[in-house]
């Protein structure tokens, strides 16, 4: 069984706006209201592919209930703990000729509420697969994703971490079987600026020495390299396409590399088809569907990626 956890769930307000200037009235030239936040949108993609999963995580107040309620249509499994205080986000994510994000700060989790969460993953077991995604509300310590860990060890569950900062860092000594960081949270992360692949892959193998088992790093546009397990290095590019709404292709790319490993245990397959879901969800209004998915899939192979 997979399962997401997203801390921080919320409502992505996507807008358009030809000709946004800050410090000005503006106005929408579309808009739409998708659900959002990490491992959400993990569980949504691996749905679209074929994989059941259930999303654990927190909400809060009126958004979290619309947020409840839409997943219930979404294809996956959701066992949510409600919170009492604040409410979950609204992240406004606007579309001009730059992307511009503002999100949200999410509800007030207490340690009562961290026990609920821990309470359902103890009983995960060998074989599972966990994805831990995404940002943390203010009143949580930037341990957790660690403590999960910590306590999940030598379970033989294999985990996912997309995470930014201490966050990730913290997490590597627990030999995490997938960490995706972007080439700038990667530079970041060791207060550098990349400029060269060369250098993406050099600091990429810094963090599978600090305990990465796999470590893939995507480019956006660009592209994508991963380090696997076994010290091979592979890179993807990108199909041919127009952007139209890149937020989620990350997590798109982390299921569909999960999707592809779980399916054959291929590591070319599971990046073909993780840079599939990232450029289809880059290319489309909202994250990817399947058919969009395994178009890009095929052309990527064509292309001979
Ligand atoms: N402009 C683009 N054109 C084609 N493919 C893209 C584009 N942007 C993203 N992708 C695909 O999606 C993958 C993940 O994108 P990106 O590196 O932007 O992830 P991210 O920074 O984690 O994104 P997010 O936080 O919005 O989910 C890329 O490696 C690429 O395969
Ligand atoms: O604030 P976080 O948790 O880092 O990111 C949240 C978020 O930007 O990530 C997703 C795209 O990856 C969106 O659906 C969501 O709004």
């Amino acid at each position: 069984m997979i399962y997401t956890v997203t801390f921080n769930p919320a409502l992505d307000y996507v807008v358009k706006a030809d000709h946004f200037t800050l410090g000005t009235v503006n106005r929408a030239d579309w808009e739409g209201i998708y659900c959002g936040g990490k491992g959400l949108n993990v569980s949504t993609v691996l749905a679209a592919l074929g994989f059941g999963s259930t999303a654990l995580g927190f909400v809060a107040g009126f958004t979290g209930h619309e947020i409840l309620k839409r997943v219930m249509n979404m294809g996956f499994r959701s066992d949510f703990i409600q919170v009492e205080k604040g409410m979950s986000r609204i992240n406004v994510k606007i579309k001009s000729s730059e992307e511009t994000e503002l999100n949200g700060m999410g509800p007030e989790i207490t340690g009562e509420d961290i026990k609920l969460l821990f309470d359902k993953l103890d009983c995960l077991t060998e074989g599972d697969v966990l994805v831990l995604s995404g940002s943390i509300p203010k009143t949580i310590d930037d341990d957790i994703y660690e403590r999960i860990m910590a306590r999940l060890k030598d379970r033989g569950i294999r985990i996912a971490v997309d995470a930014t900062k201490d966050l990730l860092i913290n997490v590597l000594p627990y030999q995490p079987f997938l960490i995706k960081p972007n080439n700038h949270e990667l530079g970041e992360m060791f207060h550098v600026t990349l400029s060269s692949k060369e250098e993406i892959i050099e600091y990429g193998k810094r963090l599978q020495e600090m305990g990465a088992q796999n470590v893939l790093i995507s480019m956006a546009g660009d592209g994508a390299i991963l380090i696997t397990a076994d010290h091979e290095v592979y890179q993807m590019g990108v199909p041919k396409g127009i952007v139209k709404n890149s937020v989620g292709a990350g997590d798109s790319m982390v299921a569909g590399f999960l999707a592809g490993y779980l399916e054959n245990g291929s590591y070319e397959h599971a990046l073909r088809l993780g840079s599939a879901a990232g450029s289809a969800t880059a290319f489309s209004e909202g994250l990817a569907t399947r058919d969009e998915i395994m178009i890009l899939y095929d052309e990527l192979s064509k292309e001979g990626f």
